[in-house]
C-alpha cells in the first residue's frame, strides 16, 4: 500500500503519525510512505531523522479574527491543494492520513477531491478548525476521547485512541534514565511544557530551583529548545542543584517515560495518551493559549477521574508547584491511586485500532 501521512507544527501531531507508520511497518513491510509537512514545523527534523521520505508544502493557519492575513491564507491553501494533488498523484497514494496541524488541511482535502480514501486523527477532546473543516470530506475520523465524538458526523467517527500510546508501551524500566546519568534508585519527576516548552512552567520552576536541592527525589527538567538558552543563563546565576538535570529537549521520550514517577506538564493530548497508558501520575498545567481552551478540557478528563492534579496557569506559582510535587511523591498511597486511575483511561491498542480503520477504507489491503 502507498500511504501518505501528514501532520505537523508540534510534536503532538507528529509523534502519533510516526507511531502509526511504525505500527503499519511492523505488520507488513510491503508499504511505502510519504510524509507531507511544512519546512517550518518540528516535523521536518523529526521525520527526516527517521528516514521517512518527506515533502513540504507552504501553508499558514487561519486567524480567528477577521484580517487580511486570512485572504493570504486562502490563497496559500488553494496553492497547497494544487501542490498536494500533484504529490499524491506522483506518489500514487492509496490512502491518506492527517494527524492534525494546519498542514493537513490542503493535503487531506486534496486526497478527498481526488477520491483517495482518507482519515483524520483527532487527538484532542475538542477538535481544531482544520479537522472540523475536513470532517465533511474525509472517509473516517479517528478520535481519542469519547467527548470528541459529538463534534463529528456519527457515521464516520471511531474511537481509536492515540497510536503513540501503543508505542510507549514497548519500553520498560529505568534504562532511559540511567543512560542520561540519572539515579534509578530515587523517585524521578519529569518536568516539561509539551513539545515546545512553556514559559510559565519555566518561570515557576526557576523560582524554586534552589529549594529543590533539599528534596528526596531527582528532577529531569526539559525547558523546550527555544527557552533553553535563557533558562541556562538564569541557572548559572542560581546554581544547578545536583538532583536537577536540565535538557532542552528529549528525543527518546518513550524510553524516559517508562522510568518516571511523576510528570509535571502541559495537557497536550499526545502527552496525556502517553501518561495514561503508562499509568504515570501527573500535575497538569493546561496551556490557555490554544483553540477552544482544549487543553483544559483534556486535563479535566484526567483530573475528574483522579489520574492527575490540575493547576491553571494563572494560579501557578513555584511554591504551589513544589508543594504539589511533594504531596504526591511522599504519599505512596496517593501515587498508587493516581497510577491506577491513569491506567484505566489509557487505550493501549490504539495503533492497531487506527490500522484497522486504514485497512477497512483502503482499496488495496
Ligand atoms: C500549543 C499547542 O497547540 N499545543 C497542542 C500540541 O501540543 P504539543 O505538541 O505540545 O503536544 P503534546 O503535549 O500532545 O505532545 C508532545 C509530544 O512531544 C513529546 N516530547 C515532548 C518534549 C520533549 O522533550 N520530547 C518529546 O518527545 C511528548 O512525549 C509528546 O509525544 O498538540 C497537541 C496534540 O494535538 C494538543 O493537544 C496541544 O494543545
Amino acid at each position: 500500500m502507498k500511504i501518505v501521512v501528514s501532520g505537523g507544527g508540534t510534536g503532538g501531531h507528529i509523534y502519533p503519525a510516526l507511531a502509526l507508520i511504525r505500527e503499519i511497518n511492523s505488520k507488513n513491510k510491503n508499504n511505502s510512505f510519504l510524509y507531507i509537512g511544512t519546512e517550518k514545523g518540528l516535523e521536518k527534523d523529526i521525520v527526516t531523522r527517521e528516514n521517512i521520505p518527506f515533502k513540504s508544502i507552504y501553508i499558514t493557519g487561519f486567524r480567528r479574527k477577521i484580517s487580511f492575513e486570512n485572504v493570504k491564507t486562502v490563497t496559500r491553501f488553494l496553492k497547497g491543494v494544487r501542490d498536494s494533488k500533484r504529490m499524491l498523484k506522483e506518489f500514487k497514494a492509496d490512502v491518506v492520513i492527517g494527524t492534525g496541524g494546519y498542514v493537513c488541511g490542503p493535503v487531506v482535502y486534496a486526497a478527498a477531491k481526488l477520491g483517495i480514501p482518507c482519515i483524520v486523527h483527532e487527538q484532542n477532546s475538542v477538535p481544531g478548525l482544520t479537522n472540523k473543516f475536513l470532517s465533511r470530506y474525509v472517509t473516517k475520523i479517528a478520535v481519542c476521547f469519547e467527548e470528541a465524538k459529538q463534534f463529528f458526523p456519527e457515521n464516520k467517527t471511531v474511537l481509536t485512541g492515540n497510536p503513540r500510546a501503543s508505542e510507549v508501551l514497548h519500553f520498560h524500566g529505568k534504562g532511559g534514565l540511567k543512560k542520561l546519568g540519572l539515579n534509578p534508585a530515587i523517585p524521578t519527576v519529569l518536568i516539561f511544557g509539551g513539545s515546545r516548552g512553556a514559559r510559565a512552567i519555566n518561570e515557576a520552576v526557576l523560582k524554586v530551583m534552589s529549594e529543590l536541592r533539599e528534596k528526596p527525589y531527582q528532577i529531569l527538567y526539559v525547558t523546550g529548545e527555544i527557552h533553553f538558552e535563557q533558562v541556562a543563563k538564569e541557572i548559572e546565576m542560581i546554581g544547578n542543584p545536583e538532583n536537577v538535570m536540565i535538557k532542552p529537549y528529549l528525543n527518546n521520550m518513550p524510553e524516559i517515560l517508562s522510568g518516571v514517577d511523576l510528570a509535571v506538564t502541559r495537557a497536550g493530548a499526545t502527552t496525556l495518551a502517553e501518561l495514561t497508558v503508562l499509568g504515570i501520575p501527573s500535575i497538569l498545567i493546561p496551556s490557555p493559549y490554544v483553540t477552544n481552551n482544549h487543553q483544559e478540557k483534556n486535563a479535566r478528563s484526567l483530573s475528574d477521574h483522579g489520574a492527575a492534579e490540575l493547576v491553571l496557569e494563572k494560579e501557578l506559582t513555584g511554591s504551589k508547584l513544589i508543594s504539589m510535587i511533594d504531596s504526591i511523591i511522599t504519599d505512596q498511597k496517593k501515587r498508587e491511586s493516581m497510577k491506577t486511575a491513569a491506567k484505566n483511561l489509557g487505550l493501549p491498542d490504539a495503533a492497531n485500532r487506527v490500522y484497522s480503520v486504514i485497512s477497512e477504507i483502503s482499496k488495496k489491503n
